[in-house]
């Protein structure tokens, strides 16, 4: 989904739609969070200064002898909070001015001259603007395309660049917060700790010993959100970035033609509405699903609910083996304490037990792991099914926007990513959790005040892990989004070898792959490092845990506080906890990734189209009246340019109806809004006096039969082909549609007959096979209305003629409604009514004899056009014929001439 930068000169820009309000509120409110947040610390660092001064009659205190007293001086913490404050704001003002700066670059990005990367006409010269061509000029003598050098080649960011672009700097900045917050953490922490209260102390009859934990807990946790609102506030400032520079360039340029501005929109998320991939709807751009590991981790439970007697299975088991393995490093630490007193009996006993568990939690594993696998592959197939739906019964609109590479790797890529963590991530997560929290537990009962100091920790690492979750899950989606498009370019080019080959354009389409593949790895890279980067914080962070507990729990121990044993049980249970912390950040790691992929699948799956097939009301029978009122029609794609404007037409039932006119009057464009591919943008359809829009178009499709421009095969057999879609039908009927459309014949040619497989997209046929069996496609389902969008259009002159038969035939037997685009004139001559489009109107109207008496009128003057071109080519033939008549006489005369 890559968001193509800058403009063409040619196509209006779309500067996409804010809503300033909501920005500025959301910074509001999480500015006044942070305002309480800081609040709520100050009065807790006041508090244990007051309890100091209160109970220690200590009046007077400098910093320097508070910073170094661990034990009975808390008074720095007040002017702790005060310059944590004034360093935080700080960081918060630069942090948020580069991320104002970072929306606004890329908003001026996108009206710069676009990148020469991506284009197919890459050293080509675009004369005047655009792609000077034969049919453009009118004559194919014209030179099509000069090779030139590109001179506006945007250089590619070198990768120290892109690391170090807005974002990076942004990010930068708020590492060092978070920094800068983890050491106040640490050390506001030890301080609670190790800061000693007689037994007599209390306050409003709470024991001092409750509220310093308390103190605690509350100082370590809303330092951690400190830091973390206020990388929500510089989100916030980007945001507000964004919304005014769109604001100031919509007045700026409201006079501007190639300014379109899209406004009374909410959402950020319809930035452009043109933008190629975005999701889209017959009525517009639509919102993506927004997937974070959360709903996504829920997404995924909803997915497995089917699985539900394997899941119970798999979660009994793992509450057994995480609830004996959760027993064993006690059992460790007392077998360790049995020695020290050399309790022999009880070591016997403890070790038997300690074998019997380690057992069972072996067992247990196994058979939890072979269930969430087996959930895992049945989820696979799910999504996968589900997917597949998603995507076919989208809008045609949504097609317009997206290549069909783009939407397999969805199937492919993006399936697998977000199904992959299901094998193991549920299991993974409960069974780590119970360990945690079961360790948690187990290390608070042991000591509480260890805990607290070991747990100052934790609410940094977590921290961390939010931090580089929320950005890696922005990387991977774009990661994937270019993955995508490679893939895209790939089945391009594979679906266009002859092309390719023709041209010789192999290294072209090898550098347009790899310029994708190389920015997705690159994005990759950037992923591993900071994953690396977080992973090294978090142990540092994790060590440096070991270290406080060895620390203070060494003096416990000496103090005679705590027991030998009790410390290893700790260790060991505290080796638990950073185990299965260690094992959930992994997995968030991995939903994380998934959720990037997940967010591309789900989008579709939850996206419904806004033409729905199923609805309105069902028709069983449809006389054929066609009728299209004050029709005004623009493509999504290219919403400035008017494809139809106030069309008024009427084809009574059994009548044939010729469109003609120029190449891009909008002919095929109505045989498209009957088909209700899409909704006229004003006006309306009527079919029998029925609004095309009220009927049930499933229903509606059955009474129709559509021979498009380009002819669609399927890679199956020719009788496949033809029966496509129906569930019965007999073999005389099939070969009667064959016979009709000139087809029987050749098809009985191939030694296969009707079981010859026709490979992808019918590339073992000629056009004017294809062309054939798509009509017979047609008429074997006998449809009320026919829409021939040039049906004849690749045939040769005979087997125009022989179509063109079959086709009068059909008109003679009656009954059926026509509509047919053709160009040639013997193909529209015999229609009933003829209406002429020219740029999207309907211009002049009447059968041929009508029309030419109009004397200058388009219809006149478009066959004068054609039988001038058939005139010449006879002209051109008959010289031909002369100049091979003189040839034959002037070897004649010499075979004469050299007989005796
Ligand atoms: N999917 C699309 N998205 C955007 N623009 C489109 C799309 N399909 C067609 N157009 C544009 O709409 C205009 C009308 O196209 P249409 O195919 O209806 O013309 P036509 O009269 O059938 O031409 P031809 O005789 O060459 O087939 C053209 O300018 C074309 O570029």
């Amino acid at each position: 989904m890559g968001k193509k930068s800058g403009y063409n000169p040619e196509t209006p820009v779309f500067l996409g739609t804010t809503n300033i309000n909501l920005a500025r509120k959301q910074r509001a409110w999480r500015l006044a969070l942070f305002g309480i947040v800081f609040c709520i610390d100050f009065a807790s660092a006041l508090t244990l200064f007051s309890i100091v001064h209160l109970w220690r009659e200590k009046s007077e205190f400098t910093i320097w002898d508070s910073l170094r007293d661990f034990y009975s001086d808390t008074s720095d913490l007040i002017a702790l909070s005060f310059i944590r404050i004034l360093c935080l704001s700080g960081l918060a003002y630069v942090g948020s001015l580069l991320a104002w700066r970072e929306a606004v670059s890329k908003e001026e990005a996108k009206l710069k001259p676009k990148s020469k990367k991506d284009d197919h006409s890459k050293g080509f010269f675009q004369a005047n603007g655009k792609v000077r061509n034969g049919e453009a000029n009118g004559s194919i003598k014209e030179p099509l395309l000069v090779k030139t050098e590109v001179k506006t080649e945007v250089k590619p960011l070198t990768a120290y660049e892109e690391w170090f672009s807005g974002s990076s700097k942004k990010d930068a900045v708020l590492f060092v917060t978070f920094l800068i917050c983890t050491a106040f953490q640490a050390y506001v922490g030890a301080k609670c700790v190790c800061f000693y209260f007689d037994e007599k102390h209390t306050m409003f009859n709470v024991r001092a010993e409750v509220l310093q934990g308390v103190l605690m807990g509350t100082t370590v946790v809303w330092i951690n959100a400190e830091s973390s609102l206020l990388t929500r506030v510089v989100d916030a400032n980007r945001v507000m970035g964004r919304a005014l520079y769109l604001n100031s360039r919509r007045r700026l340029d409201s006079q501007d033609p190639r300014i379109a501005v899209v406004t009374n929109s909410v959402n950020l998320a319809n930035g452009d509405v043109t933008e190629e991939g975005a999701l889209r709807g017959d009525k517009g751009a639509k919102n993506e699903t927004d997937v974070d590991q959360n709903s996504y981790l829920m997404r995924a439970i909803q997915l497995a609910r089917g699985e539900a007697y394997l899941l119970a299975c798999a979660f009994f088991c793992l509450g057994l083996s995480s609830a004996s393995s959760l027993i064993l490093p006690s059992y460790q630490g007392r077998i360790l304490d049995h020695v020290i007193q050399r309790a022999i009996g009880l070591f016997r006993r403890d070790v038997l037990l300690l074998i019997v568990f380690s057992l069972l939690t072996g067992l247990f594993e196994a058979v939890r792991n072979l269930c969430f696998a087996v959930v895992g592959k049945r989820v696979l197939k799910t999504l996968q099914d589900k997917l597949f739906i998603g995507i076919i019964i989208q809008d045609i609109a949504y097609f317009d926007g997206t290549t069909s590479g783009e939407l397999t790797s969805r199937l492919t890529n993006d399936v697998s990513s977000m199904a992959e963590p299901v094998n193991w991530m549920l299991s993974a997560l409960l069974r780590n959790s119970i360990s945690l929290i079961g360790g948690f537990t187990m290390c608070f009962i042991i000591s509480w005040k260890l805990s607290m100091l070991a747990f100052t920790t934790m609410a940094p690492i977590m921290h961390i892990t939010a931090v580089y979750s929320r950005w890696s899950r922005e990387l991977n989606r774009k990661r994937y989004a270019l993955l995508a498009e490679a893939n895209s370019a790939a089945s391009e080019a594979i679906g266009n070898i002859r092309t390719v080959r023709a041209f010789s354009t192999e290294d072209t389409e090898l550098d347009r792959f790899k310029s994708k593949t190389c920015a997705a790895m690159q994005k990759g890279v950037r992923d591993a490092f900071a994953y690396a980067g977080a992973v090294a914080v978090n142990d540092w962070l994790d060590l440096g845990a070991s270290v406080l507990i060895l620390w203070y729990g060494g003096v416990l121990v000496m103090n005679d506080r705590l027991s030998a044993g009790k410390l290893i049980t700790f260790q060991l249970y505290w080796n638990q906890i950073q185990g299965a912390y260690q094992s959930i950040m992994s997995v968030l790691m991995s939903l994380t990734r998934a959720a990037g992929a997940a967010q591309r699948v789900l989008s579709l799956v939850d996206a419904l189209p806004d033409i729905d097939r199923n609805a309105g009301t069902h028709v069983s029978k449809l006389d054929g009246e066609i009728r299209l009122e004050e029709l005004y029609f623009s493509y999504q794609m290219r919403p400035q340019h008017p494809v139809l404007q106030g069309v008024n037409l009427t084809v009574s039932e059994g009548d044939v109806c010729a469109l003609v006119g120029r190449s891009g009057g909008g002919k095929s464009t109505i045989v498209h809004l009957l088909m209700r591919f899409y909704d006229p943008t004003k006006g309306r359809i009527l079919l029998d006096g029925w609004d095309l829009r009220d009927l049930n178009l499933k229903s509606v499709h059955q009474h129709m039969g559509l021979v498009a421009q380009e002819t669609q095969m399927f890679a199956c057999s020719i009788l496949e082909n033809i029966t496509y879609g129906l569930s019965k039908w007999r073999q005389e009927d099939l070969e009667e549609a064959a016979r009709y459309a000139n087809a029987h014949d050749f098809i009985m040619k191939f030694p296969e007959g009707y079981a010859t497989r026709v490979g992808e997209r019918g590339v073992r046929l000629s056009g004017g096979q294809r062309q054939r069996i798509a009509i017979a496609r047609m008429l074997l389902r006998r449809p009320k209305i026919l829409l021939l969008d040039e049906a004849t259009s690749s045939l040769d002159t005979e087997s125009e003629a022989l179509v063109q038969q079959a086709l009068d035939r059909l008109i003679g037997e009656g009954g059926r409604t026509i509509v047919l685009v053709a160009h040639r004139l013997s193909t529209v001559r015999n229609a009933d009514n003829i209406a002429v489009l020219d740029k999207g109107s309907l211009v002049e109207q009447g059968t041929h004899e009508e029309l030419l008496l109009k004397k200058s009128g388009v219809y006149e003057k478009l066959v004068r056009r054609q039988l001038h071109k058939v005139s010449n080519r006879i002209m051109e033939d008959s010289e031909e014929l002369d100049a091979a008549a003189d040839t034959i006489d002037g070897l004649i005369d010499e075979t004469s001439d050299e007989k005796p």
